[in-house]
């Protein structure tokens, strides 16, 4: 027998929580998946203070669902909102009785099932629906911040078309390979990384199609030595295609992260990419917004150049949990173009990236 929506949900009852309550009554639990016996779901908070009082719930809720009949797996993490200010607005719960809107998908695809990467903890997806929002700008600052916080961090380019982490983490070494299969990955600001960008040869035209995609992908996750991470970062290609179909598909990810500017149109696409991933099954943690607020450096003065505060808007219209907003900087650009993420430095930026990933690792996201 495999475990029912109810039946989880019920069984979480038992589960008093410090400051009263349960999960149920004040309506934390989001994107739950049941899979042949494998329960995965996101425990929302409305604050980092409340993600902090419930910090011990999230293993508590592991270990009752354990216990049911017929589970194989149970995985939860524990995300809050983004913290109050400007960019805050305070968490609204779906209304009473109404179930939790659930942004994965449900329906088996009867593919192979997906395969974890040897010695590494948890696999994040980061995508956006277009190009040029700032995907990979976030990828290699989100590593570098969690690599300063203590964590064990992998990045790997998987943007086959348009691979930048090379530029942006500062390395342009080609990998050795001693015994000619395994390959030895490279270290910049204490991530581990691999490109594929950096198995090819300059100006090499990427024209490969879906077969050949899905074979370099494999080999960088599978034959690279990544040794034991906590978590492994994916700075996916923009759009919905082959690349993120085949990792979805053939990969354990714990889950996505979507990258969107506030613009409408980036949005719209961001909503494809969602789509996507609930296609997929595979569960979205969170949304984040870049070049969210523009901060005049020369007289302080707060512009909104795309816009603000829509991607916060969709995260909360699709019950979704929204990570943060990363505002619009030259330094942000200078630093990726110079190969040394702003997260690696000091200042307001470094200070966003540090507490998305203070988020992120508090929630067992990473
Ligand atoms: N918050 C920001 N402030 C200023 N510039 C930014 C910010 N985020 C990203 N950029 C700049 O925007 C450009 C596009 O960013 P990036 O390459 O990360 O986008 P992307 O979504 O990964 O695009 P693609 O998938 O097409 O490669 C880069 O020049 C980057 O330095």
């Amino acid at each position: 027998m495999t475990p029912t929506r109810d039946m989880v949900l019920q069984a979480l009852e038992q589960l008093e929580l410090p400051g009263g309550g349960t999960l149920g009554s004040r309506d934390l639990v989001r994107a739950l998946s049941l899979e042949d016996g494998a329960i995965r779901f996101v425990i929302e908070a409305s604050s980092p203070d409340e993600a902090r009082a419930l910090s011990s719930v999230r293993a508590a809720a592991e270990q009752i669902l354990r216990g049911l009949p017929g589970v194989r797996s149970v995985s939860a993490v524990l995300t809050a909102h983004a913290p109050g200010g400007a960019q805050a607005r305070p968490a609204q719960a779906a209304p009473a009785g109404e179930p939790p809107a659930l942004k994965i998908g449900r329906h088996p695809t009867g593919q192979a099932g997906p395969q974890p990467v040897a010695g590494v903890k948890r696999i994040l997806a980061i995508a956006s629906g277009k190009g040029g929002v700032g995907k990979s700008t976030v990828s290699s600052n989100l590593a570098v911040a969690l690599a300063r916080q203590g964590r064990r961090v992998g990045l790997l380019d998987a943007d086959i078309y348009g691979p930048s982490q090379p530029r942006m983490m500062g390395v342009n070494k080609r990998p050795a390979s001693p015994d000619g299969k395994t390959i030895i990955p490279l270290q910049a600001h204490g991530v581990t990384m691999m490109s594929i960008g950096l198995m090819l040869k300059e100006d090499e035209a990427v024209i490969w199609r879906g077969p050949m995609l899905m074979g370099a992908l494999q080999q960088m996750l599978g034959q690279v030595a990544w040794g034991e991470l906590d978590v492994l970062v994916v700075d996916l290609p923009p759009g919905t295609g082959d690349v993120q179909l085949t990792l979805c598909q053939r990969t354990s990810l714990s889950g996505a992260i979507v990258v969107s500017t506030p613009q409408d149109v980036a949005l719209l696409d961001a909503r494809k990419a969602l789509k996507m991933f609930e296609t997929l099954k595979t569960p979205v943690l969170g949304l984040i917004e870049n070049m969210s607020t523009y901060i005049c450096p020369n007289c302080g003065h707060e512009a909104h150049i795309f816009g603000h505060g829509g991607v916060e808007e969709e995260a909360r219209k699709l019950g979704l949990p929204f990570l943060g907003a990363i505002p619009l900087s030259l330094d942000v650009r200078l630093a990726g173009d110079a190969g040394t993420p702003v997260a690696a430095g000091d200042g307001p930026i470094a200070d966003a990236y540090g507490a998305l990933a203070a988020r992120l690792v508090q929630g067992g996201m990473a």
